[in-house]
């Protein structure tokens, strides 16, 4: 497998326990292997993008982070303890997609009675503010929008004054505005020294907020390195068209500038000097129909990981939420 690893950056000071050190993670539920073999090490301070198609592992993983589910096998650690003692000890806080709102409380009662539940918190004023909601304090959940909800929940999560930020999915369905608003939110607020672990299907998404992406198919890490290591995997471009009746054989010159592949009936080459393939197809060869694409995240996936093992689901829908 053509893997892209780098060190995870020093912003550890010696001395000082991983934010996350997770060996060999397995997750499996009856036959289905959701997590297999993974291993992510994140110091204090990263804000690291977990990037994977559908069915990836992701939510499993973050999962496990978050003491909601235990590992088959395989160690974790958060900040040198359980992930269950370190939520406990409030050193994790989570923003998940969903529910935890009641529509008919305002957004300020909401972190008021979330508040009541911790010993001690953070001032309500002040995640009203960080989460960029002070002036939305008193409009009824029900009349915000999922932006604004989701910077609600953000604000929920910073009530303990976490060390440790996890966001799963955090910007599903909302508008390009409303993730603006919500990333900023998390940027600046990341900006102060908090670690921060969000999964997305957005390659954008992760390159925009995170220092580091660590890319997962299959279960597995498949890439680790800067957004900019990770974008050069999705370089290049995709050369597509309807060949009937071709075989193997009859790409064998053109695999010298590209990789090939072929299903019956079509073609499929991935390359640098698309301009070159498709004038080849076209001139000298019976295919037809062609069409030129970006090389997306998608293929980035499958040039990564080999295609998916149809037995499992977790690949179904590789990509398809970009
Ligand atoms: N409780 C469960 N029972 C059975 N299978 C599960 C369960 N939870 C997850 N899986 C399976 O494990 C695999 C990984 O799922 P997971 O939700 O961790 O992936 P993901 O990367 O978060 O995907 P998505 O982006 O779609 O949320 C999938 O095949 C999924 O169907």
């Amino acid at each position: 497998m053509d893997t892209l690893t780098s060190a995870p950056p020093a912003v550890a000071r010696l001395g000082e326990a991983l934010a996350i050190d997770v060996r060999n993670l397995r997750r499996t539920f009856g036959p289905v292997v959701a997590v297999d073999g993974l291993d992510l090490e994140v110091a204090a301070g990263e804000v690291v993008a977990f990037l994977g198609p559908n069915g990836a592992g992701k939510t499993s993983t973050i999962d496990i982070l978050l003491g909601l589910s235990h590992p088959s096998s395989g160690s974790v650690q958060v900040f040198g303890t359980t992930p269950r003692q370190a939520v406990a000890n409030g050193w994790v806080s989570a923003v998940l997609q969903t529910g935890g709102l009641l529509r008919d409380l305002t957004v300020r009662e909401t972190v008021q009675i979330t508040a009541s539940l911790f010993p001690a918190t953070q001032p309500v004023d002040v995640v009203l503010r960080r989460a960029g909601i002070e002036d939305i304090g008193s409009r009824r959940v029900g009349a915000c929008s999922g932006g604004q909800q989701q910077r609600l929940r953000f604000a929920m999560a910073l009530l303990p004054d976490p060390r440790l930020l996890v966001l799963d999915e955090p910007t599903t369905g909302m508008d390009v505005e409303g993730r603006r608003a919500f990333w900023q939110a998390i940027h600046a607020d990341a900006a102060r020294g908090r670690t921060v672990v969000f999964a997305t299907h957005y390659l954008e998404e992760a390159d925009a907020y995170a220092d580091r992406i660590v890319l997962v198919a299959h279960g597995r890490v498949v890439a680790d390195g800067t957004p900019a290591e990770i974008k050069a995997l999705t370089s290049g471009r995709t050369v597509r068209a309807a060949w009937p009746g071709v075989r193997a054989s009859d790409l064998e010159a053109i695999s010298r500038v590209g990789d090939v592949e072929v299903t019956p009936g079509r073609v499929l080459v991935r390359t640098d000097d698309s301009d070159a393939v498709a004038r080849w197809l076209l001139t000298e060869t019976p295919a037809r129909d062609v069409e030129i694409a970006g090389r997306g995240l998608e293929d980035a996936f499958l040039a990564l990981t080999g295609p998916a093992d149809p037995s499992q689901d977790q690949t179904e829908n590789a990509g398809g939420n970009r």
